[in-house]
């Protein structure tokens, strides 16, 4: 007899995550306790809980400029080498607790820089942090890898070094690169010169285009600047006629995002705080799921969005009634959009994925 799907069981699903931040998804206590490390004093809350809440409910303002304000405090205590390690370490134990066996995690080095470190040491720093975070959740006995992508903020001028930066460490597992920051005003073409270099190195890069910002963002990030994934991309719907009668007509650019399975890396409970969409049943992600669009699942900032990736699987179980054979081709889908190899992604598919939702659905 199948497992019954609950936020429980859910959790002991294989999932793959491809899109959340690093300075988004800090524990509440851990960013009080490097507060007091660092002596930064701008802290809303002293108390945890309270702390979290107020992450939350700030982020909570239905616009994406409003929303990233409030990475100024995360970023305030994340600027030693040992922040961010400490950071990296416990962002994959929370992964891996929650059942999440490969992730790609993304944040801007470029932000760390206030006191003084240099770009190679962040890095560093962080790296060291993911592979300690793997050895600490392979002694809890969980199987976790993670890649890491590299973002430069839409709104600096320094994303040929951050690329630059990325292709230097592509054998230590940093995977790819992004562009990430507010949308409106800075389109993708911005950058066109630093994506002609990363696809001439061979390298991998997703652009957040489609979020806060319409159709011609994700245009942009696919026909000029040739992203392979799109960071949210909801706004694909507005190319996307339901008629009365239930025929959908897709528009040229949908029928090229779906035709050549550019994946979508979609972030419900961050888009419902962005204003992106009303609510998990109105978001888009149904309608682009039943249209075999390559949808993936993601948190985005598990602080700012409080969440998870079984808490997104649970609100789209409630929302859309997914069961377990929906999150596997969710999980699927976003194992095959990796930007690890071909032969390791099969491998994590084969061995790992599908024998762990063929042991909650039998
Ligand atoms: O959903 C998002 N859209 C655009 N930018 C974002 C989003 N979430 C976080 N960041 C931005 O990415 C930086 C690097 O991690 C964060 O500091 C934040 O400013
Ligand atoms: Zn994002």
């Amino acid at each position: 007899m199948s497992t019954p799907v609950n936020l429980d069981s859910i959790r002991l699903a294989p999932k793959v995550l491809l899109h959340d931040h690093l300075d988004g998804g800090l524990r509440p206590q851990t960013v009080i306790d490097l507060a007091q490390s660092v002596g930064y004093s701008e802290l809303p809350h002293e108390d945890a809980d309270e702390l979290g809440e107020w992450f939350a409910a700030a982020a909570d303002s239905g616009s994406l400029e409003r929303y990233l304000e409030t990475f100024s405090h995360t970023v305030a205590v994340m600027q030693t080498e040992e922040a961010l390690a400490q950071v990296a370490a416990e962002c994959v134990e929370d992964l891996a607790a929650d059942g999440v066996v490969y992730a790609e995690i993304r944040y801007a080095p470029e932000l760390f820089q206030e006191r003084g470190l240099a770009l190679d040491q962040i890095v560093q720093a962080v790296q060291d942090g993911f592979r300690d975070g793997e050895r600490r959740a392979a002694a809890a006995g969980k199987r976790i890898r993670i890649g890491t992508l590299l973002c430069a903020m839409r709104q600096h001028a320094r994303s040929a070094e951050i690329a630059n930066l990325a292709v230097r460490y592509r054998d230590a597992e940093v995977v790819g690169f992004d562009i990430a920051g507010p949308e409106a005003g800075f389109p993708p073409t911005r950058n066109l010169d630093v994506f002609e270099y990363l696809r001439q190195q061979n390298a991998h890069f997703t652009i957040h285009a489609g979020e806060a910002f319409g159709l011609p963002s994700i245009w942009e990030a696919i026909q000029h600047c040739g992203a392979e994934r799109l960071g949210h991309g909801v706004r694909i719907v507005d190319d996307i006629k339901v008629a009365e009668d239930g025929m959908v007509h897709l528009g040229r650019l949908a029928s090229y995002v779906r035709d050549r399975r550019i994946p979508l890396e979609m972030c419900p409970s961050s888009n419902l705080q962005t204003g992106a969409a009303k609510s998990i049943a109105d978001h888009p992600i149904g309608l682009l799921a039943k249209l075999s669009f390559r949808v993936t699942v993601n948190t985005d900032n598990r602080l700012m969005s409080h969440c998870s990736m079984s808490g997104e699987f649970a609100a789209l179980h409630e929302a859309f009634g997914y069961g377990w054979s929906d999150m596997q081709w969710f999980t699927v889908n976003a194992m095959k959009s990796a930007f690890i190899g071909f032969d390791e992604r099969l491998e994590i598919i084969n061995e790992v994925i599908k024998p762990g939702y063929a042991a909650l659905s039998e």
